[in-house]
């Protein structure tokens, strides 16, 4: 047994005989984050579920966290407040991180409205590992009719990021078609080294 004395909380660090690079090794890609921030209705979801069957079609292993399905189970007990979006957001990182780590393309997918949260997801993992894709359209009837009150774009805030890896952008005042995105998204694993080992 180790000891615990001089460690206030009695919580140690446990390595793992095999470690990310022969995961990595096995799937032959890189562990790696892309994640999707954008208002809602923007179409976040369906660029996360294009790039997965892509990737999956290419024969490499991702995995999607959508804020929507992840607010069923591991966040049920988060509601709108700026706090609960931050602790959701960090949750997430959080998970994605462990994703990454197990050697997968970890595709999260929330509106993450703060930079300074998104900031804090990106810092937890190493260079280069955190992808950040935007996607600006919306979709706010609801809101606008005053039936949900602290709706992101409304009446709440919506920070877009300053520096993003890649920016889906209309193109010829038009929105590419969501495979097309992907397919941008994709392309940028691929140039960057993602879905290869070495
Ligand atoms: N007040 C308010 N503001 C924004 N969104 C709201 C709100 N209330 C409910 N919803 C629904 O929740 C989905 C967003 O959840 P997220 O976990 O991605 O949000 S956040 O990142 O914590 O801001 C979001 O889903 P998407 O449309 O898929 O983004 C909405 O359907
Ligand atoms: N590029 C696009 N062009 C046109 N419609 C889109 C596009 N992307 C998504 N949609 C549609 O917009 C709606 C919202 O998309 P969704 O992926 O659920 O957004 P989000 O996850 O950001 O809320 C869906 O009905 C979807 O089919």
């Amino acid at each position: 047994m180790m000891s615990a004395v001089g460690n206030p909380n009695n919580i140690f660090w446990q390595e793992c005989p095999v470690g990310k690079a022969e995961r990595q090794k096995l799937l032959n890609q890189k562990g790696c984050v892309v994640w999707i921030t954008g208002l809602s209705g923007s179409g976040k979801s369906t660029l996360a579920c294009l790039m997965t069957r892509e990737l999956h079609s290419r024969g490499k292993l991702s995995y999607v966290l959508d804020g929507d399905n992840l607010r069923h189970g591991l966040n049920k007990n988060l509601g709108f407040s700026a706090e609960d979006r931050t602790e959701n957001i960090r949750r997430v990182g959080e998970v994605a991180k462990l994703f990454a780590d197990a050697g997968l393309i970890c595709i999260a997918s929330l509106i993450s409205p703060y930079r300074k949260d998104r900031d804090a997801c990106r810092a937890m993992l190493p260079d280069s590992n955190f992808i950040e894709a935007r996607d600006p359209k919306g979709l706010y009837k609801l809101a606008r009719a005053g039936k949900i009150k602290g709706f992101t774009g409304i009446d709440d805030p919506y920070e877009a990021p300053l520096n993003c890896e890649i920016e889906l952008k209309e193109k010829d005042g038009g929105c590419p078609t969501p495979a097309a995105m992907a397919g941008q998204v994709v392309s940028y694993l691929e140039e960057k080294g993602f879905l290869q080992d070495h």
